[in-house]
């Protein structure tokens, strides 16, 4: 049977009077990739913060129904949240390293966490790095500032430093709208890379990349689910009417 990762159900958010998610049903299979397609202002991003209760800290938002993370409740008032920020990492549309060393950015988790050891901190970033694939381009200086590199490199620094911390989902929110074609491609490649290792979900304006990379996507359209299946399905036969004039370019 197949895992899931997320099990959404009756998933409805309000920012304050305006509901900006209806009646979400989507289950999120592990070790695949999820892509979130939809025009500007569908809920896209409201659902990926939902997925890590990031949304809550935008004051007066109200999230009703049933969001199981690896079978657990995350909306119950028994949930901990600050399980999540351990295990659902984020990556956002702007490469945002700290101001710090190379190093410096992928084992500040782990030293948050109380990790000290020089050598499992060094072992912890390579590894983040390695998979990160931007191991060869800064092996030689890690101790240079994250903020030199290219927004490109500055992004992978980033997802290295997201899976440093060993989570088993990665929320993406249009990693590579910041981007230029060949960054945009290594991103591509590496998220696909990444799903033997984690769950991702990603945000994405670009059908051309969801349908590159994703094993299933998401159609959003007005805070609804408009369909949700297997990405070939989506852009070779999509079965609602919308979805085929959204992918088709029709609008949006
Ligand atoms: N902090 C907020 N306070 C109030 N309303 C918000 C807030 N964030 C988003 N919204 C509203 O919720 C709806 C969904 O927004 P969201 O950012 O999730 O859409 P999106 O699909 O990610 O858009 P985009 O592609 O432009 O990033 C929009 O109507 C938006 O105006």
């Amino acid at each position: 049977m197949e895992k899931h990762s997320y099990e959404i159900e009756n998933l409805n958010l309000w920012y304050g009077s305006s509901q900006a998610l209806h009646e979400i049903k989507m289950d999120i299979p592990s070790n695949q990739v999820t892509a979130i397609i939809g025009p500007s202002g569908c809920g896209k991003s409201t659902f990926l913060k939902a997925l890590n209760r990031m949304v809550e800290m935008v004051p007066g938002v109200k999230v009703a129904g049933n969001i199981k993370y690896n079978g657990d409740d995350i909306l119950s008032s028994k949930y901990h949240p600050e399980e999540l920020r351990t295990k659902v990492g984020m990556v956002f549309q702007h490469p945002n390293p700290f101001p710090k060393s190379i190093y410096d950015n992928v084992a500040f988790g782990a030293r948050v966490k109380g990790i000290r050891k020089k050598a499992v901190l060094d072992e912890m970033v390579e590894k983040s790095l390695k998979r990160a694939a931007i191991w060869d381009e800064v092996k030689d200086r890690l101790n240079k500032n994250a903020m030199g590199l290219s927004g490109g490199q500055q992004q992978r620094i980033c997802i290295a430093r997201a899976i440093a911390n060993e989570p088993d989902v990665v929320l993406m929110d249009e990693p590579t709208s910041a981007l230029d074609p060949i960054s945009t491609l290594r991103v591509e490649e590496l998220i696909q890379q990444l799903k033997e290792h984690y769950t991702i979900v990603v945000v994405t304006h670009n059908m051309q990349q969801a349908s590159r990379i994703s094993d299933r996507t998401a159609f959003f359209l007005n805070g609804e689910i408009i369909e949700y299946a297997q990405t070939d399905q989506i852009f070779s036969n999509p079965k609602d009417r919308r979805t085929e004039d959204y992918i088709s370019g029709r609008f949006g």
